[in-house]
């Protein structure tokens, strides 16, 4: 048995058949406003529920102790310092770099679940490849919109995902969810298109030891090669995410510079991703590092300028 079975108790879940997509996708689900104001809905065993706590009432408690200068925007008065949000009167933010911070906040917080990929290509035990695509099945169940199927790598490097085109073969269909798969070269491309995905993945790096480590090539190597693949899934109109590894840190080399994610983030973007996930993959970026916040400033910063995001 592998180690995943037991863990998840298959055999009670319910099947992807039993559950309305219909129902579980529509844009209600994620609303927060009129009768669906509590945390929303959720799904338990093939029931609607609600919760009754206030999202609104709840955020406006969290935003008076977090962000305590929103209780002071009366006392702002020159105008210079004060930036207008449309929509909401009085909303004020300091000028400059927060400025440009908050001017960029997304409206929405989008979830790539990996599971079925970076979840499993450790395990020691070979997941029956079954199992995978039940895995996948129930995770579209659970509402998630993106949930990444496999990785088209050599098996040399990872066995456990060798069975990429069996995966994508019988998920491909599915719908309610993109499934897209890891493609570091032209050659696992082309195995992903030949299989039936419809969106990939590349992968590089901010640190150097990282990528020659993971990928088998320098930074620049890797490069020329996402270059490639991001040049035939244009001709496919095949949608590329481009990731970038050790943002915060690494384990051989320690603290990244955010430039050098800012330059790999810039390459990718330039290419055509249409996405770029930057990967605090080892899990250093915790509170409790001192540092932190001011990298992340400056990451953010130094992205938004090189990737255009935030106009000056
Ligand atoms: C990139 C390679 C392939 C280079 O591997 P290599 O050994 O340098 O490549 P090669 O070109 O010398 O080829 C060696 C063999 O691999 C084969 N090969 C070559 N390419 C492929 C392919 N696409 N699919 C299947 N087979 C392939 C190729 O045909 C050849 O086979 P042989 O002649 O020896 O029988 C290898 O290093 C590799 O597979 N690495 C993948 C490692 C991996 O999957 N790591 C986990 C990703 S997680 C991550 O990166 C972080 C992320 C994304 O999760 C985000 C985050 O958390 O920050």
């Amino acid at each position: 048995m592998s180690s995943l079975e037991e863990p998840l108790g298959l055999d009670k879940l319910p099947s992807l058949s039993d559950i309305d997509l219909s129902r579980r996708f529509s844009s209600k689900r994620c609303s927060t406003s009129g009768d669906d104001s509590g945390l929303g809905y959720c799904w338990i065993d093939g029931k609607t529920c609600g919760s009754f706590n206030s999202y609104e009432k709840d955020f406006k408690e969290f935003a008076r102790e977090t962000f305590t200068w929103r209780n002071h925007t009366r006392e702002i008065k020159h105008k210079d310092v004060v930036w207008q949000n449309k929509g909401r009167k009085n909303d004020t933010v300091p000028r400059g770099i927060t400025t440009k911070i908050f001017k960029g906040m997304p409206n929405y917080v989008k979830i790539v679940e990996v599971g079925p990929r970076d979840g499993l290509q450790n395990e020691k035990n070979i997941v029956p490849t079954s199992v995978k695509i039940e895995l996948i099945k129930r995770l579209i169940s659970c509402g998630l919109s993106v949930v990444e199927a496999t990785s088209f790598v050599s098996p040399k490097w990872v066995p456990q995902l060798a069975d990429a085109k069996d995966v994508v073969e019988a998920v491909k269909n599915l719908e309610g969810a993109r499934l897209p798969v890891l493609t570091p070269n032209l050659k696992g491309f082309e195995a992903a298109v030949a299989a039936g995905a419809k969106e990939i993945a590349v992968f590089g790096s901010a640190s150097e030891s990282f990528s020659k480590a993971n990928i088998n090539c320098t930074i620049e190597e890797s490069l020329v090669r996402f270059r490639d693949v991001i040049n035939a899934s244009k001709k496919l109109e095949i949608p590329v995410r481009g990731y970038v590894s050790c943002v915060i840190g690494c384990p051989v080399e320690g603290a990244i510079s955010p430039s050098k994610v800012a330059y790999v983030a810039k390459q990718l973007h330039d290419m055509g991703c249409s996405e770029i996930s930057l990967g605090d993959t080892i899990g250093i970026g915790t509170p409790g590092r001192n540092y932190l916040y001011m990298h992340m400033i400056e990451l953010i910063v130094s992205l938004h300028f090189k990737l255009g995001i935030i106009s000056t």
